[in-house]
């Protein structure tokens, strides 16, 4: 789907086990897209975004596709449609365009875990695919959850009980952070998995969609420049940053639940990072790439290329580990007042691999911080009998992941409240790197954002 930032990209897990193939796979006629949490964030930002981008770009016919919101929140077609308006009009997005696809925008009100609402939502889809006649077979329900994980399991029980097409296919898009931990995350599998079939279920990344995540791939194995110097050898520390200059801005309910670490680190930011790291995959097939940035528990494992990248890393120490809270974080009316989630994490990776052993992965995120941004820097050694006295030797790729990045926006002066800061530093990466012992040096890193 493409998005202001990218396109989205949905990672199957079919090569897990063998899957049934899908029945009735139509892929014309008449499309119910729902989207439940539509009063939400990632809902404005993003999912109507992105639909209206397929809209202008003639892959959602009006003449097929109805769009359903659903959320607990009572407000109208229109209420939603204005919220989101905004969000349509940028670019080159003439209103007329705009107007018409918000025409195809319906609203339908709900609880998450009664049957009423969703009953009402079946009564609204159907009524869409009676009117476009659709013949048996041919009509498509997509289920995009733009909601908190934790009621994934009770929604998808109702969709199973109310919403289910009779005629044609149903599919749930499902959005990260899948679970909590790893207890959580397997929970969740099964509970969704008893109820759909795997080539149902589309989990989804939307920093996989990135361009230049994308290009990371064409970076590293389509370049005979970098072939050579992706190691150890060459490299001293790979920074993936994540910043944000706004705060949760009324998300706190589903923020507060998962924090920086869940909400940015263990997906896009390690996504990011098996990208960087990973060795060549047999092809550009996803699930060939796929594999090769895990570790995956086959009964033929012992044939897998065990140098598979998240394998490899090794338990994260304390001692590597910031975690802040902004100032203004516990005024959102969701966040409980005594909250401890971090909105800031500095986390360092260390691969232990033929490839990577010493050179530290430092993962970064936050929210609410001075600027808006998005990128991965890797940074080179220093050339060996260096003769500028380090002054101009900094060689370092840095690859931008958004082009969409915004002007700063006021924020209520937001401040990082962390547990080991001592001092602001000031100091380019280059300036404090040199002069300071390595250990220290990475500390300070840590602590930059
Ligand atoms: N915001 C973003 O840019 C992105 C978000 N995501 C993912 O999308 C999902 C939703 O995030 P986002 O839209 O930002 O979050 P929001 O807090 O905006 O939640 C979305 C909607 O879910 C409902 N909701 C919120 N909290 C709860 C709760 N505790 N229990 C039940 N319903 C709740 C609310 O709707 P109502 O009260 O009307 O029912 C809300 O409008 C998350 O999994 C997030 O990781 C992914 C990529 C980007
Ligand atoms: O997944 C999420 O991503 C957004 C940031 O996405 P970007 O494409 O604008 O970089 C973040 O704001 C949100 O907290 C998180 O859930």
């Amino acid at each position: 789907m493409g998005s202001g930032g990218g396109q989205w990209i949905v990672e199957k897990r079919s090569s897990f086990r063998s899957e049934p193939l899908e029945v009735n796979v139509s892929e014309t006629g008449c499309l119910s897209i729902v989207v439940l949490g539509a009063s939400g964030d990632l809902a404005k930002k993003k999912t109507f975004p992105a639909l209206f981008n397929l809209y202008r770009q003639g892959f959602l016919q009006s003449n097929e596709v109805h769009i359903f919101g659903y959320a607990r929140t009572k407000i109208s077609d229109d209420d939603l449609r204005n919220r989101i308006r905004s969000y349509l009009e940028k670019g080159s997005a003439k209103s007329e365009e705009v107007s018409e696809f918000l025409q195809l925008i319906k609203y339908v009100s709900g609880s998450y875990d009664t049957e009423g609402g969703f009953r009402m939502l079946d009564k609204e889809i159907s009524l869409h695919e009676e009117f476009r006649n659709s013949t048996e077979g041919s009509s498509r329900r997509l289920f995009y959850l733009a909601l908190p994980p934790s009621v994934y399991p009770v929604v998808c029980r109702m969709i199973k009980l109310c919403c289910m097409n009779k005629c044609g296919w149903t599919r749930i898009v499902v959005e990260k952070p899948f679970g909590k931990d790893l207890d959580s995350a397997e929970k969740l599998s099964n509970q969704i998995g008893e109820l759909f079939e795997e080539p149902q279920l589309y989990r989804i990344d939307h920093y996989l969609g990135k361009e230049l995540v994308q290009n990371l791939l064409v970076l590293r194995f389509a370049n005979r420049f970098f072939l050579p110097l992706w190691n150890r050898d060459n490299i001293d520390n790979v920074q993936i940053v994540f910043r944000e200059d706004f705060g949760t801005e009324g998300r706190g309910g589903y923020f507060d639940e998962y924090g920086i670490i869940r909400d940015i680190v263990q997906n896009h930011l390690l996504q990011v990072l098996c990208l960087v790291a990973m060795e060549k995959p047999v092809s550009l097939d996803s699930e060939h790439i796929r594999d090769e940035k895990v570790k995956v528990h086959f009964f033929f494992m012992e044939m897998q290329n065990l140098n598979q990248v998240l394998q490899s890393v090794e338990p994260i120490k304390d001692e590597e580990v910031v975690l802040g809270q902004y100032h203004g974080y516990r005024d959102d009316s969701k966040v409980p007042d005594h909250s401890n989630t971090p909105t800031f994490a500095s986390i360092i990776l260390r691969i232990h691999n033929e490839r990577w052993e010493g050179v530290p992965f430092i993962l970064k995120a936050g929210k609410a911080l001075s600027s808006k941004k998005a990128d991965i820097r890797v940074q080179f050694k220093d050339v060996p009998g260096d003769i500028f006295n380090c002054m101009s030797s900094n060689h370092a790729i840095r690859i931008l992941l958004d082009h969409s990045i915004r002007k700063s926006m006021s924020v209520k002066q937001p401040g990082l409240e962390m547990s080991t800061v001592q001092s602001e530093l000031d100091l380019s990466y280059k300036q404090r790197y040199h002069g300071v012992t390595i250990p220290d040096a990475y500390e300070r890193l840590l602590l930059d954002t």
